[in-house]
């Protein structure tokens, strides 16, 4: 039975210690979730269940991962579980203090609020992935991490029906003045009222962002008794009986409710400003749960104090704080006072996502992609590197190893690889590849391999000119 063994190397710029003994270390396991719920934990159960060899980028405990902005503990479970050395923080930390602390972690794990510019990233000469345990990667600089090798994944929908759901329960609460009516009665008010109050049934629900959001939503909403209409960049199946608008103002001009679940991009920002507010029906509402900068907050002001728009939710902004307890003031948004004070409108701390089912679902789905590439350079799933994968190599191969190489994609790598590759004997037994942008991304099995190989392998690979980042596992 061979044992597994534990060498690989971070690139030459972002050195790692790491066993060239090949010591062994402790013996990798499944975390149980990898079978769970998902088809990638049921790919790589099976292989494991045919006698995979666990391949290790470095001594296990070797590996230095920080969590920042209370990832979930189901996330934190699945990685203490594999040896390395998991810190966890239950904030973000602001610039000159993540500077310090991104220097010598392997692994990151953020949330929506951790900026992670190129500033950030050019510090983190260590840095092998980071893991987005949400939905949004606006906050990462996913091209410069991906120019310099380090994967980026995150959770494309495990919190998407809580965000829908939420939506569901604002539309409610706006037609029905609820956080206003609770407030006075809080403050000892009685006050009955149904002038302006509306049932939704009937009602026209506009969804700009028709992705796993906004789709979902549009089902409940129908169920509900409303009329979904929605636009989108993309052309679009309708779901039920909703209809694609072809226009942002076709929508702005009919929807009695306008949701917002569009990424932050540059055409994004502030995509409802005061033309847009001026198209809106008298007496509609806005709601955004999307990203702060989506919305012009200080036309969203004008246009409710003026009394075009009956109500509105909020759950993103531009500055969110960074820790529980800390306040939302004109020196976060120079608006924010203003906001306050607006009669129906429900403001919510970034918390579309923040529900038990989502974080936990998160929480295993973000460790368990984290997992994969630590230990055998799987990207599948990595939104700024091109998705890879391979079957496992078995521990009835006991001198092969693994190769990855980043690289530019550039002509004539794959040649000059494989002529390293033969050059030291290594029959190449599989060998996968794949570009997104200027980034390849290669992977080979490989047999024949003797310990003492391995520097050589990588050295000749970090030689090449095309080379992002090379590691070897064995
Ligand atoms: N409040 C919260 O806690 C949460 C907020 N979010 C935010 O919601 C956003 C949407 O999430 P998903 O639905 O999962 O994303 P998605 O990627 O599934 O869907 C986004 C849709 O927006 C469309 N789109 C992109 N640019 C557009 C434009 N300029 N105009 C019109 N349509 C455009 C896309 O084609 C896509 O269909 C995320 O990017 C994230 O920022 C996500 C989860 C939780
Ligand atoms: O609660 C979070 O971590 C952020 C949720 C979110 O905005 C996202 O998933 O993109």
């Amino acid at each position: 039975m061979a044992v597994p063994r534990d060498i690989a190397k971070a690139p030459v710029e972002r050195a790692v210690s790491y066993s060239e003994s090949g010591s062994p270390t402790t013996t990798f396991h499944s975390p149980p979730s990898a079978s769970q719920g998902s088809f990638m934990g049921a790919l790589v159960h099976r292989a494991a269940s045919a006698a995979a060899k666990q391949l290790k980028p470095f001594n296990t405990k070797e590996v230095k991962i920080l969590l920042l902005e209370n990832v979930n503990q189901t996330g934190r479970d699945i990685l203490t579980a594999q040896g390395y050395q998991v810190e966890f923080l239950k904030t973000s930390l602001p610039e000159d203090q993540l500077i310090e602390r991104i220097r010598d972690v392997h692994v990151l794990g953020i949330r929506s609020k951790t900026k992670l510019t190129a500033k950030v990233l050019q510090e983190a000469k260590n840095l092998l992935v980071v893991g987005c345990f949400c939905i949004g990667t606006n906050q990462v600089d996913l091209d410069y991490a991906a120019q310099h090798g380090i994967a980026v994944f995150n959770s494309p929908f495990a919190n998407s029906r809580s965000v829908a759901e939420l939506v569901i329960g604002e539309i409610i609460s706006l037609a029905r003045q609820l956080g206003d009516r609770s407030l006075e009665m809080h403050r000892g008010t009685w006050n009955k009222v149904s002038s302006k109050c509306w049932e939704i049934r009937g009602k026209t629900l506009g969804i700009v962002g028709y992705g796993h959001i906004g789709s979902q939503l549009s089902v409940l909403a129908e169920a509900m008794g409303m009329t979904v209409i929605y636009y989108d960049v993309l052309t679009l199946m309708a779901i039920g009986t909703s209809r694609q608008v072809p226009t942002l103002e076709a929508l702005l001009e009919d929807a009695d409710f306008v949701t917002l679940h569009v990424p932050e991009t540059p055409e994004t920002k502030n995509m409802i400003s005061t033309k847009e507010f001026e198209r809106m029906k008298k007496g509609s509402y806005l709601i955004n749960a999307s990203r702060g900068t989506v919305v012009d907050i200080p036309a969203l002001i004008k246009a409710m104090r003026a009394g075009k728009i009956a109500g509105a939710a909020l759950d993103v902004y531009p500055n969110e704080p960074a820790a529980n307890g800390d306040y939302f003031v004109n020196e976060l948004n120079g608006w924010a006072e203003d906001l306050r004070g607006l009669g129906n409108i429900i403001l919510t701390p970034h918390i579309g996502g923040s529900t038990e089912e989502a974080q936990r679902a998160i929480g295993v789905e973000v460790a368990e992609a984290l997992v994969r590439y630590i230990n055998q350079g799987i990207t599948l799933g990595s939104v700024n590197l091109p998705e890879v994968t391979m079957r496992s190599l078995t521990v009835t191969e006991p001198k092969h190893a693994r190769v990855i190489y980043v690289h530019r994609n550039v002509p004539g790598v794959l040649r000059k690889v494989n002529e390293i590759l033969a050059a030291g004997e290594h029959n190449v037994d599989k060998q996968t590849s794949d570009s997104k942008g200027d980034v390849a991304y290669l992977m080979a099995d490989v047999s024949n391999v003797e310990t003492e190989q391995i520097k050589d392998i990588r050295d000749s690979l970090d030689s090449l000119s095309s080379r992002i980042l090379t590691r070897v596992l064995y």
